[in-house]
């Protein structure tokens, strides 16, 4: 990974990208497909031949990593995850992604198999990391996590831990805090069993169903968002580290899904919004404009700080062994290959307003004078009433048990030794991985020495002669044919990728122009034409949602309606005084309108028609 500092003290970081491949299903097998993938772990090199053909036909991709499909749940772990959930203990921002056609792992990857210690994915091992380091931590130490679920379908936002998790919110941006979820609930946690349930409630909410590609689809990205906030009590430095753990939802060809109405427009949702990402990827690495597209996609504006911004991101590209996925695979380690050319601007954030854990330490200390200025007047009271004695200790117990809540929301270094058993277990399980990996370390060193002495006696025995020279140099020419076919065949690939990428967009085009014409039919029959500009004159585009927005929106004819009904029989609705605001239907006109509705409305008022609709 490159890595150097400017001046402003911020560490310039390239994002990781490795790739993991998933075994092939028993389906697959079943059906007797064949496994295209090889794995050169010396080099971290992926090569996937195309079915049919011979290895001179096969593909190859360098990377930071390569998962094989025998890797385990430990392995991700500890080299992606673990070095940066340390470093948000240090106040940085970190995050996951991981990416790839639907069905190769991501969920898998992502959050694994709840309740198999071996299986579990990288969300949960997260938690077993956090609670074993404030256990080791110092008691000068103090920390406050904090949790939030989100995810993003249809590009709509929705809190997967909220009581009603089909609200839709909005994306906001304020110059202080940078792009953030309006309402979104924030949950502390003190220990692994609270946050699992967490997870497990959010995890229940989320849009999943099942498609021909895989069992259990997840239709939306989701963000699982952890923050720590650190506070040292020797140099009282508070830091604050985010982690984003992100699970978006699989590109997929539509030509494959066979999906239809909801689910056509579902998947073309989930493209759109891949293809955004792979735009501002593209804008990032080719640093040609200043303009990267962030803000055409919810995804983008809520991973921006995470794409070529101030946090550690690696991204975990999944991949199918499967011969029948070969174009996709091909597409994901292309897409992956970008990535790696992104560069963030990494830094530590130290908070310089007040923070959680000084927040909590201000009212419990609050709590405690009061606890005891009630113990004071216990004592003062004892001879006069009985009642009033009373009344006091229930407040008392009332107010310690609030100490005792807040108080468990700071976790205090060395002294939380919660869930030993599971800790033990996490650090056993890290141990043997790494005794795993330094054995897979040496095994490659030992590769790389063979490899390097037989290329030193392939120097030696070079050019001993003119003859040799010759055939040399004709290898060389063959060599340059090669590679030279190879860029040709490269580009024919492009060509036919991006063919199908414009085969894709035509799907949108096509479905929303699909929306557009029902929006333009209703507009035609339904809407009034008076009420029709009126609406357009209180209508305005708001450029930080990228939604249209009306002006007065509780007076629309839905709001009122609905409030209206809200109403109890015995009130009569106020009709007459809101006439000015409220848009309803004049009978007369509307008859009016019906006698002449064969009369084509001018095109200007069915363009009009397609900008109230919404668009993202
Ligand atoms: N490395 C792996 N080892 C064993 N099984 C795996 C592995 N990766 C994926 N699987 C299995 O493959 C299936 C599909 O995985 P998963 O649902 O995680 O895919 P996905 O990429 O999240 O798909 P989608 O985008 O449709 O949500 C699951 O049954 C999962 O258990």
């Amino acid at each position: 990974m490159a890595k150097n500092k400017t001046s402003r003290q911020d560490e310039i970081e390239n994002v990781r990208v490795v790739i993991r491949v998933r075994p092939l299903s028993k389906k697959e097998q079943t059906e007797g497909y064949q496994n295209i993938v090889v794995v050169d772990r010396t080099e971290n090199v992926i090569i996937l031949s195309k079915p049919g053909t011979l290895n001179e036909k096969s593909k190859s991709f360098k990377f930071d990593y390569i998962f094989p499909e025998d890797s385990t749940q430990m392995d991700l772990y500890r080299h992606i995850a673990l070095p940066i959930v340390e470093k948000a203990f240090q106040g940085y921002n970190g995050t996951i992604f991981a990416y790839g056609q639907t069905g190769t792992g991501k969920t898998y990857t992502m959050s694994g198999i709840p309740n198999q210690n071996d299986l579990k994915g990288i969300i949960p091992n997260t938690f077993s990391h956090i609670f074993t380091q404030i256990s080791r931590a110092s008691g000068e130490r103090s920390f406050v996590v904090t949790v939030t679920y989100l995810e993003i379908y249809n590009e709509d936002v929705r809190d997967l831990l909220s009581s009603n998790p089909n609200a839709k919110l909005e994306v906001r941006e304020r110059p202080d805090v940078g792009v953030y979820v309006k309402d979104l609930m924030g949950f502390t946690v003190d220990s692994i069993e609270s946050i699992t349930e967490l997870m497990n409630r959010g995890n229940a909410n989320r849009m999943t169903r099942s498609t021909l590609m895989n069992d259990v689809s997840s239709r939306s990205h989701a963000i699982f968002t952890l923050t720590i906030e650190a506070k040292d009590r020797v140099d009282n430095k508070t830091t604050i580290g985010k982690l984003n753990l992100v699970d978006l939802a699989g590109s997929e060809r539509l030509s494959r899904t066979h999906a239809t109405g909801d689910r056509l427009k579902e998947a073309s949702n989930i493209n759109q919004s891949l293809s955004v990402l792979g735009n501002v990827i593209s804008a990032l690495v080719e640093g040609k404009s200043s303009h990267i597209p962030y803000r055409n996609s919810k995804l983008t504006r809520l991973l921006q700080d995470s794409l070529g911004g101030n946090s550690k991101t690696a991204m975990i590209a999944m991949v199918s062994p499967c011969e029948i996925d070969f174009e996709e695979s091909i597409c994901t380690l292309r897409y992956a290959s970008r990535a790696k050319y992104i560069k963030n601007h990494v830094r530590v954030n130290v908070e310089t307003k007040k923070g959680l854990i000084e927040s909590f330490e201000q009212e419990i200390a609050e709590l405690q004078k009061r606890v005891a200025e009630i113990s004071m007047e216990e004592e003062k009271v004892i001879e006069v009433e009985f009642v009033m004695i009373n009344v006091n200790r229930k407040e008392k117990t009332e107010l310690l048990q609030k100490i005792s809540v807040i108080q468990k929301k700071i976790l205090v270094g060395g002294e939380n030794l919660f869930e030993k058993a599971q800790q033990q277990q996490f650090l056993l399980e890290t141990s043997v991985a790494e005794i795993e990996n330094l054995n897979r370390s040496q095994q490659q060193l030992e590769e790389t020495l063979q490899k390097k002495g037989a290329e030193r006696i392939n120097v030696e025995e070079k050019y001993s002669s003119l003859q040799e020279e010759d055939i040399a140099l004709t290898k060389k020419i063959k060599k340059v044919q090669a590679l030279l076919n190879e860029v040709k065949e490269e580009h024919a690939d492009k060509e036919h990728e991006y063919q199908r990428e414009m085969q894709a967009l035509l799907d949108t085009n096509r479905l929303i122009v699909r929306e557009i014409q029902l929006a333009n039919v209703m507009i035609e029959y339904y809407i009034p034409k008076e009420y029709l500009r009126k609406i357009e004159t209180n209508t305005q585009w708001n450029q930080d949602t990228t939604e249209y927005q009306m002006r007065g929106v509780a007076y629309t004819g839905n709001n009122m309606r609905k409030n209206m009904s809200a109403n109890s029989e015995k009130e009569k609705p106020i009709r007459p005084t809101m006439k000015s605001v409220y848009h309803s239907y004049n009978t007369t006109k509307s008859k009016q309108r019906a006698r002449t509705s064969w009369v084509p409305r001018p095109s200007g008022h069915r363009q009009s028609g397609c900008r109230s609709a919404r668009v993202n």
